[in-house]
């Protein structure tokens, strides 16, 4: 097997050090994998992820990067271990146009560096190239989500991660979401992504996770889980139940 990009082992964090909200979830990213973090709500999807991101403190348990220990690093510290992190809300600056948000985000390039991988980024989203000038609050939620990720890619980043990309958005656009952030694992980046949309998510993903009451439930290739009996019935409702 691939040695894992991201190995989390055993990790216990919450909003208060008294108050755990997991309770020793372990996880693994491959490089170049897509993986999907589902469950029901309050089951601690977001709380992992941001534990994570370094943007609530692990109290046990190991977060490492190719190898590296990085548990508890400092959130602003993450573009140097090559990983990146969109949250769910506030993503984007709404009174900055396009072009402002993407050089916001290059600020800790060379002028050089920023403005190849921005160039970069309008090439991987055209719609963001064509509303460059426009304030990044006429965009629809897909080209928010976008931006946020175009910005997200400009550390060039191994390891993406993002929680609940599809929030709001429309079937369609979800769709639209989703195949381009598959496109983006297609490239090598890899993704850890908490949703909500289980049956989008299992569809586009190649390992899921379930997680329950702040622990690791049932995880395996999403084809699987898919046509798992315990993910169709709690996690999917009736539009995922077996044919
Ligand atoms: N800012 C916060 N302060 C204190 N507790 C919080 C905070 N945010 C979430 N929690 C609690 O942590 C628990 C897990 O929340 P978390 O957001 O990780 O769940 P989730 O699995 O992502 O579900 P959801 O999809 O509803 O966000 C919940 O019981 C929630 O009440």
């Amino acid at each position: 097997m691939t040695a894992p990009l991201l190995a989390v082992d055993g990790v216990v964090a919450g909003y208060r050090p008294d108050l755990p909200i997991i309770h020793g979830i372990s996880l693994t990213v491959a490089p170049e994998e897509m993986v999907t973090i589902i469950g029901p709500n309050g089951a601690g999807k977001s709380t992992l992820i941001k534990a994570v991101a370094g943007i609530l403190p692990i109290s046990r348990g190991t977060v490492r990067l190719a190898g590296k220990e990085i548990t508890n690093l400092p959130t602003h510290r993450m573009a140097s271990v090559s990983m990146a992190y969109v949250p769910q809300v506030a993503n984007v600056f709404t009174t900055l146009t396009i072009n402002e948000n993407l050089k916001v985000g290059a600020t800790a390039l060379s002028k050089e560096d920023a403005a190849r991988r921005i160039e970069r980024g309008y090439e991987a989203f055209p719609d963001l190239k064509k509303f460059r000038h426009k304030k990044a609050g006429v965009l629809s939620g897909g080209q928010r989500q976008m931006l946020a990720v175009a910005r997200a890619l400009l550390t060039e980043p191994r390891l993406l991660m993002l929680d609940e990309p599809s929030a709001g958005l429309s079937p369609l656009m979800v769709s639209d979401v989703f195949q381009r952030l598959k496109a983006l694992v297609d490239t090598g980046v890899a993704i850890l992504m908490v949703e909500q949309n289980a049956k989008a998510a299992l569809a586009i993903s190649h390992r899921t996770y379930v997680f329950a009451e702040g622990r690791n439930r049932i995880d395996g290739p999403s084809q699987e889980m898919a046509s798992n009996e315990e993910v169709t019935s709690i996690y999917l409702g009736a539009g995922g139940r077996k044919r």
